[in-house]
């Protein structure tokens, strides 16, 4: 057995480990000031800033802010100004209004879109909330080919979580830089600068924004102290800064707007840094499944990697879950999910392999589904007549695969583009997958002589 994902190519980078860890990293020894954070000079002449991730007085098991000391503060720039009528760019803004469809909806893979940097080939799918009230989610696909150059961009409107599904993403942040591969995620928090190379090539992938609060890991109760994802198995990047006078263009998407600025700099300079916000990656291959030993097919919480919550403990504005390879043993039991109707609506994306939800095809990586709240799903016809008469052995299911869900508590409404523009939505989802159920019911037929009750008409 193999912990972790095995990777092509190696990560070039270092990192710190540990999930929501006090950080302290400097890349010149002394750049970060002993014993107070902002001192009258800050060492080597750099700008001592703040970059506050929650209110000021939010609790402290709450609070994540991060101090960093950087060559130029990060206000040094030119006006912001509204980007009209750049290639692709459909965020959540207020002219956005997005169709609320109580259909199951499935998408072929997504396009590559290799004239694209990662910026221009961002696409809002689905989304729902408002990022002006820090109350919502979206969820994108990115398809790139071209480095974004001397561009950087930030979100003002919540935090990204990436997962890739082809391609690597070299990610250079003002925190420092991550290397994130498909079967990893990156989350990269509301305000941090980033630009993002793809040195291995074309990428695709797909991103799960936040308006609220940030992510967690989930409670484990009577899991006990380890297991799921671990805290340990987390990165975050060290400090590494360019002094460089090349111009930039600086990005930042703002209620679901992108503006643009000018920067005579590189943002990337931030000599040193401490605290608890940063941006942070994390290999799927080390998530610790813990599965039923005996009967039944739990809930699929029990998959949650990382969770956001909203205002009602419990419930998720958004979890992040994944269905990697695990051992099924349950007994006596029909082992793939159940059918189902849910309160949260679930969006599910595929990076690799298959779903053991639908032995009939259709749901392929790169691809994705929306079972919004309370539309009925589960198996297909081909897997309910597979899992039901099945010899009930240990198997190991999804060998090679890896599936996800973003699971929210909210109703989640299709852009133009997810619907219409990017021509990937499967016509006959609902026909193919459940139409063809057979009715396999024994009961005696009602008006028999064991079944005297007649059917009302
Ligand atoms: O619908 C799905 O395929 C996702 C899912 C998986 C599971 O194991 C239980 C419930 C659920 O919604
Ligand atoms: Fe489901």
């Amino acid at each position: 057995m193999t912990v972790g994902t095995e990777f092509a190519t190696p990560d070039p980078y270092k990192y710190q480990p540990g999930f929501n860890s006090y950080h302290v990293t400097e890349a010149i020894e002394g750049a970060v000031p002993v014993g107070q954070n902002s001192p009258q000079q800050a060492p080597f002449g750099l700008y001592a800033e703040k970059l506050s991730g929650t209110a000021f007085t939010a609790p402290r098991h709450e609070n994540k802010q991060t101090w960093v000391y950087r060559i130029i503060p990060s206000a040094s720039h030119s006006p912001f100004e509204k980007v009209e009528g750049a290639k692709n760019f459909n965020f959540q803004s207020r002219e956005n209004t997005f169709h609320q469809i109580p259909n199951q909806i499935r998408w072929d893979p997504f396009a590559m879109d290799e004239e694209a940097t990662f910026l221009e080939g961002l696409q809002l799918v689905a989304g729902a909330g408002d990022p002006r009230v820090k109350n919502g989610i979206g969820i994108y696909v990115y398809a790139a080919g071209k480095d974004m150059g001397n561009e950087a961009f930030y979100n003002a409107d919540g935090d990204f979580l990436f997962v890739p599904q082809t391609g690597d993403l070299d990610i250079e942040t003002e925190l420092g830089k991550l290397y994130v591969r498909p079967c990893e995620i990156v989350v990269i928090p509301r305000g941090i600068r980033f630009r993002i190379k793809m040195p291995s090539g074309p990428v695709r992938g797909y991103i799960l924004e936040i308006f609220n609060n940030h992510f967690e890991l989930p409670e484990l109760g009577p899991i006990g102290s380890n297991g799921l994802a671990n805290a340990r198995d987390f990165e975050a990047p060290v400090a590494a800064y360019v002094d460089d006078p090349t111009p930039y263009k600086l990005f930042g998407k703002f209620d679901g707007t992108l503006f643009s600025a000018e920067l005579d700099h590189s943002p990337f300079d931030v000599v040193g840094w401490h605290g608890v916000y940063y941006p942070f990656k994390y290999d799927l291959g080390k998530f610790n499944t813990i599965g039923s030993i005996s009967f039944d097919h739990p809930d699929p919480s029990i998959f949650t990697v990382l969770t956001a919550q909203s205002d009602h403990l419990g419930t998720a504005i958004a979890d992040f879950v994944i269905f990697p390879p695990r051992w099924l043993v349950a007994e006596g039991t029909f082992r793939p999910p159940w059918y189902h109707r849910n309160t949260m609506s679930e969006f599910m994306g595929l990076i690799s392999g298959s779903y053991d939800a639908k032995e009939g095809g259709g749901f392929l990586p790169a691809g994705a589904s929306l079972h919004n709240v309370m539309s009925s799903h589960g198996p297909d016809a081909a897997t309910y007549n597979k899992a039901s008469t099945m010899d009930l052995k240990p198997a190991k299911v999804g060998e090679g695969s890896i599936a996800f869900m973003f699971e929210s508590c909210l109703q989640v409404g299709l852009t133009d583009w997810g619907l219409k523009t990017c021509e990937k939505v499967q016509e006959t989802y609902n026909q193919v997958s459940w139409l063809p159920i057979k009715k396999n019911f024994t009961g005696p037929a009602q008006g028999s002589a064991s079944n005297p009750v007649k059917a009302k008409k």
